[in-house]
């Protein structure tokens, strides 16, 4: 495969000690009058999240008294700001010039008449959404290349959550097309970029964290039905999902250090948090790669089934589970994540802006470089 003209040029160009990209005070202040100019109200989780992130770049952690129970507003702005912990002013600065960013770009579409409308009907290829029985189903569908996800595929996923949420179906379930369940990041992403690799790496992170949002926020269950092999950000999601059914065959491998990348999707808090922290960095930090069994005994899997009564066991079980009542398992799910909301922001927030910084390290990009000059296979 040739690697792009403009991926070699970044290379030589990092290579020769380029910084890294972060937002200058001026981008701050623009970030200050964009969010006035705002057209569309962003909500008030959102609005909580501007505010503690503008209150950690400008003060720094948590300086406010804690308010009492009954003081509400000034309650919720507490935790969203002592949620940041020690998060530094400098990427707190990042994090709040990025969300805006992306709130001005999703406000300013519906008004180009464009993207709404045609998101909406466009058919996905390598992302298939079904309904049937009360339970949306999106497959990871590109299994020539082991369901890597493309940067569209990740657009086309926030989507379909997206559309999911509102919808008359009660649960979402991921599964994948093909002898794997996903490989993770295409790693031609960064390669085929049309711009600069500095450019790509800042969309990559904003969509990223877009990404990973939306599966926070998805108010319904949400299932995984892992029947092969699963990589990268396909495994570190897990920890956000209700219920990860597995079959035999599957193995979960993070192999971030050899990659030369940092752990995405909330993990390096969702996974310390459930396996404790010396299982989290044999995963995180040193690529083991686990059986369904192993997964499931450090509490990432719910049950492993056989490979031969895999799909049939699942799917029987899920469509019971899609029988109970909606509005009792949606309610009770907001019960089990609410408390960790704020902090699953604050710690998606940081794990992007470090690894847009990642990916624009000399190991990331010989490490991507010798992945894609792999020799085909005979
Ligand atoms: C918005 C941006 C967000 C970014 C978030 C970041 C997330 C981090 C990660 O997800 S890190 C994990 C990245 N994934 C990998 O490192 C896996 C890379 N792939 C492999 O190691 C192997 O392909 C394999 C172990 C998955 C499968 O090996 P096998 O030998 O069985 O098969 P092939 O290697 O021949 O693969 C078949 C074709 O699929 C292509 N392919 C597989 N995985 C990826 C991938 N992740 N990215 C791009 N392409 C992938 C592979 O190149 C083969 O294609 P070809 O037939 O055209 O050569």
């Amino acid at each position: 495969m040739l690697v792009s003209e403009v991926f070699r040029l970044q290379v030589a160009k990092l290579h020769l000690g380029r910084p890294t990209m972060r937002a200058s005070q001026q981008d701050f202040e623009n970030a200050l009058n964009q969010v006035k100019l705002l057209k569309k109200d962003p909500g008030n989780e959102v609005k909580l999240r501007l505010y503690a992130l503008y209150k950690q770049a400008t003060e720094g952690p948590c300086n406010m008294p804690k308010p009492g129970m009954l003081d509400f507003v000034n309650k919720a702005k507490w935790d969203a700001w002592n949620a940041l912990g020690s998060l530094p002013k400098e990427t707190a600065r990042q994090n709040y010039v990025d969300l805006v960013s992306s709130l001005s770009s999703s406000s300013e579409a519906p008004s180009q008449g464009k993207r709404g409308a045609d998101e909406k009907a466009r058919e996905s290829k390598d992302i298939l959404v079904t309904s049937e029985d009360g339970i949306t189903k999106i497959t990871f569908n590109r299994p020539t290349k082991k369901n890597a996800i493309s940067f569209q595929m990740y657009r086309d996923i926030i989507l379909a959550l997206k559309n999911a949420s509102t919808d008359n179906t009660v649960m979402a379930v991921f599964t994948g097309t093909g002898d794997y369940y996903c490989s993770g990041n295409d790693l031609t992403n960064f390669t085929s970029a049309t711009g600069g690799i500095e450019e790509a790496a800042s969309n990559g992170a904003v969509l990223l964290r877009d990404f990973v949002n939306s599966f926070i926020d998805f108010p319904k269950p949400l299932v995984a039905v892992v029947n092969g092999p699963a990589v990268g950000i396909s495994v570190t999601l897990l920890g956000l999902f209700d219920a990860v059914f597995a079959s035999d065959r599957a193995t979960f491998h993070t192999p971030f250090s050899q990659l030369g990348q940092s752990p995405e999707a909330c993990s390096s808090y969702t996974f310390p948090k459930m396996m404790g922290s010396a299982k989290a960095a044999e995963m995180l930090l040193f690529g083991k790669k686990l059986t369904a069994r192993e997964a499931w005994a450090q509490g990432l899997v719910t049950e492993v089934f056989p490979e031969s009564t895999f799909e049939t066991e699942v799917w029987t079980r899920l469509k019971t589970y899609a029988k109970l009542p909606p509005n009792a398992m949606r309610i009770s799910k907001e019960l089990i994540r609410k408390n960790e909301k704020e902090k699953l922001y604050a710690v998606n927030a940081e794990e992007c802006t470090t690894l847009q910084a990642r990916w624009l390290s000399e190991e990331c990009m010989n490490a991507i470089m010798s992945f894609v000059s792999r020799k085909p296979k005979l």
